[in-house]
């Protein structure tokens, strides 16, 4: 069982947890009776986490003062583990993995090949969704502790990763006995593990080496899925070169860009209002002309003659504009109820998160087709033919000449 995919409920000794600092300060602990967790806000014992349900708050009183200090005690998910992780490497955040898992449609009966390892934060979220995962890391001591740190969070434990030490550019994906690898042959028959890969996931320094020796590794009754990430366009370019060469299609190479959306409201702004702002405009300045018309006619020894001082008795200071929709003015509060609001949502105007190049390809290596499995398709489509509307008529049709197409390509 591994905390990273079973629910649990109640924090026992030994758990791993994801202590909530703040939005961007987020420690992994391995909660051990007698411990504690020593941080800016103060030291959290770990016996007041064991028996408490994970998403607790913990609250401590702060050394010398009447305030608490507090965190949140989280149970371990691949996302959480992604920005908490001890790093060794640059590593795929979630914005970047959840696309490419959904693009490869990774899924429980999927087999998945990832190369390199690295901090292992990819090799996470996809054991959690795969069927199976190959990961593979040709440094020695990064596969060493990601085959500790795996083995720790259960994935190895569950059956269904394995980690391999390997360049797999020179020596490609099969796993032989033998082989430094986490898997056990235990059965004296079994000399080779049957990768049977339908996605495959390439974060490497020059995957187009790598490419070549994946068709030993891929299904051959699947379609396989393949995704480069490559932050270079250089990379790019020579990985579209080696698919093309190597049977590849449907290549296609995309890039994410995520943006931060804040929805708020917005005052409405009426030609009405405008024409208030030019006529309140106009007044101040009519009001500022007459002023300096009376200060002229100050005498130069600064006494006022008597009409400029009865004037002047007369003058009232200029009234404070209270609202200018279009620019400066007393500052409104966004959703003051005497005035009209729209929901808006803007857009950051900076590009935070381009991270690499995503390239994706497919191939099928088997072409050749069962005909009796496909007779027996038709004859089911023709049945339901009978029963079917017009329009699913019709896209039934288009889909069997689809197939047949592809499958004489
Ligand atoms: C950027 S890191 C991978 C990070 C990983 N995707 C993650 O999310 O944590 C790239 C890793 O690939 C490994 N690597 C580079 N070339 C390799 C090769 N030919 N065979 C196996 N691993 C390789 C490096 O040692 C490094 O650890």
């Amino acid at each position: 069982m591994s905390q990273f995919f079973d629910y649990k409920d109640l924090i026992k000794e030994g758990d791993l947890v994801l202590a909530w600092l703040s939005r961007d300060n987020l420690k992994p602990i391995t909660v051990k009776d007698g411990e504690v967790f020593n941080t800016r806000y103060g030291a959290f014992s770990h016996s007041d986490m064991i028996g408490k349900p994970f998403g607790s708050q913990i609250a401590i009183r702060t050394k010398g003062s009447n305030r608490y200090g507090f965190i949140h005690i989280l149970q371990p998910t691949p996302e959480l583990w992604s920005i908490s992780l001890p790093h060794r490497t640059q590593i795929v955040y979630t914005p970047d993995s959840s696309y490419i898992m959904q693009r490869m449609q990774c899924n429980p009966s999927s087999r998945v090949i990832e190369a390199g390892t690295g901090s292992g934060s990819f090799s996470h979220a996809f054991a959690r969704s795969a069927g199976h995962l190959f990961s593979y890391e040709f440094h020695e001591v990064r596969y060493e502790q990601a085959k500790q740190e795996f083995n720790v969070h259960g994935l190895l434990e569950s059956g269904n990763t394995t980690i391999t030490h390997r360049d797999v550019c020179k020596d490609g994906f099969e796993i032989k006995k033998g082989d430094t690898t986490s898997h056990t042959f235990s059965d004296p028959e079994e000399t080779k593990m049957d990768l049977n890969a339908d996605c495959i996931f390439l974060d490497l320094p020059a995957p187009w080496e790598a490419i070549p020796n994946l068709n030993s590794v891929i299904s051959k009754e699947r379609k396989a899925t393949l995704c480069c990430f490559s932050p270079c366009i250089e990379q790019v370019d020579k990985t579209l070169e080696v698919l093309e060469e190597h049977g590849w299609q449907d290549v296609q190479t995309v890039e994410i860009q995520g943006r931060q959306y804040e929805a708020r409201r917005q005052m409405v702004r009426r030609l009405d209002d405008a024409i208030e702002r030019l006529k309140d405009v106009k007044r101040r300045k009519t009001e500022g002309l007459e002023k300096r018309q009376a200060e002229k006619e100050r005498g130069t020894d600064g006494i006022l003659n008597v009409e400029a001082i009865d004037s002047n008795q007369d003058s009232k200071p200029t009234e404070k504009t209270h609202f200018n929709p279009f620019g400066k003015g007393t500052r409104v509060k966004e959703g003051d109820s005497s005035f009209e609001w729209t929901q808006v949502s803007k857009v950051e105007s900076e590009i935070k998160s381009h991270t690499s190049f995503l390239t994706f390809a497919s191939k099928i290596i088997d072409h050749t087709r069962d005909e009796e499995q496909i007779k027996s398709y038709l004859a089911t489509f023709k049945d339901q033919g009978n029963k079917l509307s017009k329009r699913e008529q019709r896209r039934l049709k288009a889909q069997t000449t689809k197939d047949t197409k592809e499958e004489q390509l």
